[in-house]
């Protein structure tokens, strides 16, 4: 692949004329000569209290589990049970996923976000979807943009989908990114696995039969993001990723050594160490809706850093589109206790929903939910 500087001076001109953020264009490049962040990168002052302490979240040792131990395996469970009933955050290691591949991924996601505008711009994001390149979501928004680059495309796992992820990179940007959509591929394909393997250990964990959510993922549809948050002369004002709980069931992430994840809990910013060859999981809204409200989906952002770049990658695991999301039978009180919290919907409704009608945040799940009933009232009248 070219990735030399002569391929800028290829680039042909670029329509960016489709931003709404009064002509905003996220070239970091260019940003960084300024001395100020444009008054669209600017958050309220609400929202940016800096971290002062870490969270308090578990490293869980997964290897036992793996082995088929059933001690350990039974601490794990203890331990994200305890997690989950608080804030929904903590971490695995032994967690089975190459090193290796881990580091590759990483390092793609560098080459992809080296590469000029115009190219990246091939990939760029349809209005209404959720997949491709998007520069600071200045396509989207108008104010509060995050300082933030990022790429997303689905995978799935079915018969025939073995290049899902190669085709995409090769559909999008040509041939020669054959290699890299294969990188992700692989990833995603050991994200999944890993998935599925968490999902059984958060059963576990609720105590109910240890394949009920298994299942119910089994057909799942993820969304792989990668994010790179340049450095920022203005790290103070703005924010790499707004304060918001995930939509989906659950992440796994994979941060790099900066650091810059931050989770509110305790009435608090509290910072996420970054644990050598650990994953970062987190519970979404749709699993908190599968737990009736047990495991929480918490409130969490990602700050940027004056001097370091950083990169973050986003295993969001949804389940398929069309799955009715209700805790498992044969009663709610099992797994959340107490009265049904949320209405049943599908992944493809809550989705709609934060493309078209919502900006995710820290209320998307009770938006949702009141929209739902809202809409639903007019179409039953
Ligand atoms: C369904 C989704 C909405 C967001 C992407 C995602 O696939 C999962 C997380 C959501 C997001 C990262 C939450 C913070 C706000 C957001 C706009 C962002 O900063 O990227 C998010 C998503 C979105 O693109 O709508
Ligand atoms: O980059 C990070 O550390 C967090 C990103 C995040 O929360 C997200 O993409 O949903
Ligand atoms: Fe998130």
């Amino acid at each position: 692949m070219d990735l030399s500087p002569t391929s800028v001076l290829l680039c042909p001109p670029v329509d960016i004329s489709h931003g709404s953020a009064g002509g905003v264009i996220f070239d970091s490049s260019s940003l960084r000569q300024q001395t100020t962040i444009p008054k669209a990168f600017i958050w309220p002052s609400s929202d940016r209290p800096a971290a002062t302490e870490e969270l308090d979240a578990p490293v869980v040792d997964l290897s036992g589990f793996f082995h088929g131990d059933e001690e350990s395996t039974l601490r794990a469970a203890k331990l994200v049970a305890n997690a989950c009933e608080r804030h929904g955050f903590f971490q695995v290691v032994n967690h089975g996923v190459s090193e290796l591949l881990a580091r590759d991924a990483l390092d793609w996601t560098d080459e992809f976000f080296r590469l000029p505008l115009c190219d990246k711009l091939r990939a760029r994001r349809k209005p209404g979807g959720v997949w491709g390149y998007s520069a600071a979501h200045a396509d989207r928004f108008s104010s509060e943009l995050p300082w933030k680059e990022t790429l997303s495309f689905g995978y799935r796992e079915a018969a025939g989908s073995e290049r899902v992820v190669i085709d995409y990179f090769v559909s999008m940007l040509g041939e020669e990114f054959e290699r890299m959509g294969l990188a992700y591929q692989m990833y995603c394909e050991a994200m999944k696995g890993l998935s599925l393997a968490i999902i059984e250990l958060l059963a576990i964990s609720l105590g109910v039969d240890r394949m009920t959510y298994r299942e119910f993922f089994d057909d799942s549809r993820s969304i792989m993001r990668c994010n790179y948050y340049p450095p920022c002369q203005e790290p103070e004002l703005t924010l790499g990723t707004g304060p918001h709980c995930d939509p989906t069931a659950l992440t796994i992430l994979q941060q790099d050594h900066v650091g810059g994840l931050e989770v509110f809990s305790g009435r608090a910013w509290r910072y996420v160490r970054p644990v050598h060859n650990a994953l970062v999981v987190n519970i979404g809204d749709t699993f908190m809706a599968l737990s009736n409200g047990r495991y929480k989906s918490c409130l969490h952002r990602a700050v940027v850093n004056r001097h370091r770049e950083r990169r973050s990658l986003a295993f969001f695991v949804c389940p398929r589109e069309d799955k009715v999301i209700r805790p498992p039978p044969p009663s709610p009180e099992d797994v959340g206790g107490g009265p049904r919290l949320y209405p049943d919907f599908t992944w493809a409704q809550f989705m709609e929903f934060t493309q078209r009608h919502y900006r995710a945040d820290m209320r998307t799940l009770r938006s949702f939910t009141k929209w739902l009933e809202s809409s639903s009232s007019v179409t039953a009248t």
